[in-house]
């Protein structure tokens, strides 16, 4: 694995357009600076096609999502497809409501994603086995999932990163095992966003997506475990976020090749 990749958010410094929810937006847009790259939200369906075009990669989000924010996102993802952008699509709680379902229904068909990155729940429910209340993950069987994951991200000729205890990552042919991370990591909220922003930034200094998913999974498991490391006794999880912010800024090359905790297999489906 070549962590120096990372290094390149700060170098070339990409805009990241991103399409999210009003729970993470302001988590997302400082954990984007924090990696070295620049965040622009705009979620109007009169611009989102211009914006899109203009930037280097564009994430899609569908947190709290509206009817005119779906219109948003499709014509940001069809504009970025157009002028060679890449688009992330995190979707958030996709098993929870028939509006989340249809939506990324609709946004597969006419939108080519690099990347999707969701929990358990969320990427079970895109491969048919619909599950999730609310946004956190609550399947446990990943492994009887994997051969439907494979053949999905195949299909859709994107890469699929499935985030949890244990991180999997996917394009059908190739795969991953990234295992570093807290369960600290989901008693915060924005957490699966900020990853997903994550990897828009790595999207968007031209890293391939199987990689960005990888590096962007590994720095966010790392930025937990070391914010994690640092709690002296008394503080919680506002320290913990705050220190997840700090170590997501520190993060490099050299920190990700001492502390990444990645298992690259072969596949052929
Ligand atoms: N039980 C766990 N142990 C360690 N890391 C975890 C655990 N659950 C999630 N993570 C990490 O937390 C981050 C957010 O993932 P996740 O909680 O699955 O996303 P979401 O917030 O979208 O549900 C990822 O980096 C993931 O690896
Ligand atoms: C709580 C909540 N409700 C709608 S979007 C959202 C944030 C989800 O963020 P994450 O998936 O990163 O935990
Ligand atoms: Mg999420």
């Amino acid at each position: 694995m070549d962590w120096k990749l990372w290094d390149r958010i700060a170098e070339t410094h990409p805009l990241i357009h991103q399409l999210t929810n009003v729970v993470t937006v302001n988590d997302c847009a400082n954990i984007t600076l924090a990696c070295g790259a620049s965040p622009v939200m705009a979620d109007a369906p009169e611009e989102a096609a211009e914006m899109a075009a203009a930037s280097d990669a564009v994430v899609i989000n569908i947190g709290t999502l509206r009817q005119d924010q779906l219109d948003a996102m499709a014509r940001a993802g069809e504009s970025a497809n157009k002028h060679g952008v890449p688009v992330v699509l995190d979707p958030v709680g996709a098993g929870a409501t028939r509006l989340r379902l249809e939506a990324v229904d609709r946004l597969l068909k006419r939108v080519k994603f690099s990347v999707i990155r969701g929990n358990s729940s969320e990427i079970g429910t895109l491969c048919g086995r619909r599950s999730g209340r609310g946004v956190d993950a609550n399947l446990d069987d990943l492994d009887s999932l994997l051969p439907s994951i494979r053949n999905l991200a195949k299909e859709l000729q994107t890469v699929i990163a499935v985030s949890g205890p244990v991180d999997y990552v996917t394009d059908g042919k190739q795969e991953a095992y990234v295992e570093n991370g807290t369960p600290l990591l989901t008693r915060v909220t924005g957490t699966g966003c900020m990853l997903t922003a994550v990897v828009g930034c790595c999207l968007g200094a031209g890293i391939d997506p199987f990689r960005s998913a990888i590096l962007s999974l590994a720095a966010v498991g790392i930025a937990g475990e070391k914010a994690k490391a640092s709690l002296s006794e008394g503080e919680g999880i506002g320290t913990f976020r705050i220190r997840f912010f700090d170590e997501m800024s520190r993060m490099n090359g050299e920190t990700l090749e001492q502390a990444g905790k990645v298992k690259l297999l072969e596949k052929s489906v």
